[in-house]
C-alpha cells in the first residue's frame, strides 16, 4: 500500500466520463491515508467549491487529466482525511453544458463510499447497485467447461507427453474447474496429437475430484473406446455446415446426426451423459456466414436425441454481437436455454463481448482453454479458443460465482505454455505479471 505522497501519475487511472459532473479519481495502487485504504476518491466537476480545491476543470484541455487528478489527489487525500466527505459533492447544477444528472449509480458508488469509507467494499456496494440498471439478467453462477487438454492441444504439431497432458488435467481439477474435456476418442490418423486417448484417462479415470472429465467421440466406435477407458461422460460433435461436416468427420450433416442418435441411444443405456457440439454456429470456413436458422436447427436434433448440454461453437471466431446475439435468440426458440453452451474462439478479439452477451442472454455455461489455446485442425485460419484467464477474470468482474481459483489457472496456464515452449499471451496474465513485476521492483 503506497502513501499518497509516493503516488505517481502513472499509479493514476486516466480520464474517465464526466459527463455527470461528478468523477472517481482511481489509483491503481490501494492509498494509506493513515486510518484506512483508498484505492478511489470521489470529486466534483462544480467549480464553485471544487473537492480537494483543485479546479477539475482544468481537465478539460489535457490529453488524460492524469497531472490534474494527482493533484486532487494529494490536496484531498493529503494526510488530512481517510473518507471523502461526499457531503460536499453537490448535485451538478441543471442545465448546465457539462452537468447533467447524476446517474444514480453515480450516486450509489459515491453514498457508498460515503458510508463505508473502504473503497474496495464501496465499490462493491456500488457494484451490486449499478447491476440491475446496466447488467441486468446476469447469472449469478457461471459454470466454465475447460476444453484446453482437448480442443486446446489437438492442433500441436508437436508430440505432447502423455503425462504432461495428465498434469495438466490434474491442475485443472485442482483449480476447481468443474469440467476439464479431457482427450478424443477420434481416429488417431485424423488427430495424431490425441491418439494417447486410452492412456490419458487410464490415469485420469482415478483422479479424485470432483470434477468431470468428459472426452471427444464422433462416432460408436470412439464411444465404445471411451467407455472403455473409463469416461462417465462424452461429448459429441457435428456442425452447422454441410461442408464443415464433411471436412471434419467425413459424412453429410444428416450422417452425423444419425451418428449422434446411435451414440446418444447406446450412452443412455449405459447412464452415461452425452454433451452435443454445433460447430461454425457463426460461420464455416469454408461456406461463410451460417444461417441463424441452421445452426437452430441442429442444435433442436441434438436435444431431442438427449444430448443433455450444446455448446454452441464460432469456430473460427469471427462472431460479434452483431451476429452471435441473433445466433443465440434463433437457438433459443428452439432449446431451452438452460441447456446451452457457447463455445467462442478468440480469432478477432470478440470472444469476451460474445460471452457476456450471451450471460445477459441468459446463458450459463461457457467454454474455455487454458492459456488460450486451441483451434480446430479442419478450420483453417482459426486461433485459440477464449482464455479461461480471461473469463475468470471477467467472471470476477462480473461477481459471478464461478468456483475457479485465477491465480492457479493463470499459473497452469504458465505451465502449459512452458511445456510447449511458448510465452504466455493471455492478457490476464500478462497484466498480472506485469503487476507482480513492477510491485516487486518497488520493494
Ligand atoms: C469421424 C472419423 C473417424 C471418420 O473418418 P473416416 O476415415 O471416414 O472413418 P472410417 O469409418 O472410414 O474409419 C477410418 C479409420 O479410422 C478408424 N476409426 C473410425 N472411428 C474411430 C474412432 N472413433 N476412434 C479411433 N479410430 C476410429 C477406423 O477403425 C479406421 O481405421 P483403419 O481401419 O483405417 O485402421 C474421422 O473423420 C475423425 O476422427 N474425425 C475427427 C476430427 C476431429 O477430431 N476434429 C476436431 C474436433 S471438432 C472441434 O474441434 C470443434 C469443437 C468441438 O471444438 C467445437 C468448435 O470449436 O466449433
Amino acid at each position: 500500500m503506497a502513501s499518497v505522497g509516493e503516488l505517481y501519475e502513472r499509479d493514476i487511472q486516466p480520464s474517465q466520463s464526466e459527463s455527470s459532473g461528478l468523477g472517481i479519481l482511481w489509483t491503481r495502487t490501494p492509498i494509506n491515508c493513515g486510518i484506512s485504504s483508498l484505492s478511489n476518491v470521489a470529486y466534483s466537476m462544480d467549480d464553485r467549491e471544487p473537492e480537494g480545491g483543485c479546479k477539475s476543470r482544468a481537465f478539460d484541455n489535457h490529453s488524460d487529466g492524469r497531472a490534474e487528478r494527482l493533484a486532487i489527489l494529494r490536496n484531498y487525500v493529503g494526510g488530512k482525511s481517510a473518507t471523502p466527505d461526499v457531503s460536499r459533492i453537490r448535485a451538478p447544477r441543471k442545465g448546465g453544458k457539462r452537468h447533467h444528472n447524476v446517474a444514480s449509480g453515480d450516486r450509489s458508488l459515491l453514498m457508498s463510499l460515503k458510508e463505508g469509507g473502504d473503497s474496495e467494499n464501496a465499490n462493491v456496494d456500488g457494484m451490486k447497485r449499478f447491476r440491475p440498471k446496466l447488467l441486468k439478467g446476469l447469472p449469478s453462477y457461471v459454470k466454465i467447461v475447460e476444453v484446453g487438454p482437448r480442443d486446446g492441444l489437438q492442433n500441436e504439431k508437436t508430440t505432447i507427453p502423455t503425462s504432461v497432458k495428465v498434469e495438466l488435467i490434474r491442475r485443472l481439477a485442482g483449480a476447481g474447474l468443474p469440467v476439464v474435456e479431457a482427450t478424443s476418442f477420434v481416429s488417431p490418423k485424423w488427430v495424431p496429437q490425441l491418439a494417447d486417448a486410452k492412456d490419458v484417462m487410464a490415469d485420469v479415470r482415478n483422479c479424485k475430484s470432483r470434477c468431470q472429465f468428459p472426452v471427444l467421440t464422433p462416432n460408436l466406435k470412439g464411444l465404445e473406446a471411451a467407455i472403455e477407458a473409463g469416461a462417465k461422460e462424452v461429448a459429441f460433435f457435428t456442425a452447422a455446415s454441410e461442408s464443415f461436416v464433411r471436412t471434419n468427420i467425413n459424412c453429410s450433416l444428416e450422417e452425423s446426426l444419425v451418428r449422434g442418435r446411435q451414440i446418444c441411444k447406446a450412452a443412455q443405456g449405459r447412464n452415461i451423459p452425452v454433451r452435443g457440439y454445433v460447430s461454425c454456429a457463426i460461420a464455416c470456413p469454408i461456406e461463410g456466414p451460417v444461417p441463424a436458422a441452421k445452426v437452430a436447427y441442429v442444435a433442436r436434433e441434438l436435444y431431442d436425441m438427449g444430448c443433455h448440454e450444446i455448446s454452441l461453437g464460432d469456430t473460427i471466431g469471427v462472431g460479434t454481437p452483431g451476429t452471435v446475439a441473433p445466433m443465440l435468440e434463433a437457438v433459443m426458440a428452439a432449446v431451452p436455454t438452460e441447456c446451452l453452451a457457447v463455445h467462442f474462439h478468440d480469432t478477432y478479439g470478440q470472444a469476451l463481448v460474445n460471452i457476456l452477451i450471451a450471460l445477459q442472454m441468459g446463458i450459463n455455461v461457457v467454454d474455455s482453454s487454458v492459456a488460450g489455446l486451441g483451434g480446430c485442425p479442419y478450420a483453417k485460419g482459426a486461433t485459440g479458443n477464449v482464455a479461461t484467464e480471461d473469463v475468470v477474470y471477467l467472471l470476477n468482474g462480473l461477481r459471478i460465482q464461478h468456483d475457479v481459483d485465477l491465480d492457479k489457472v493463470i499459473a497452469i496456464g504458465e505451465f502449459i505454455c512452458d511445456q510447449l515452449g511458448r510465452t504466455p499471451s493471455c492478457k490476464t496474465t500478462v497484466a498480472t505479471i506485469a503487476k507482480l513485476q513492477s510491485e516487486k521492483a518497488k520493494l
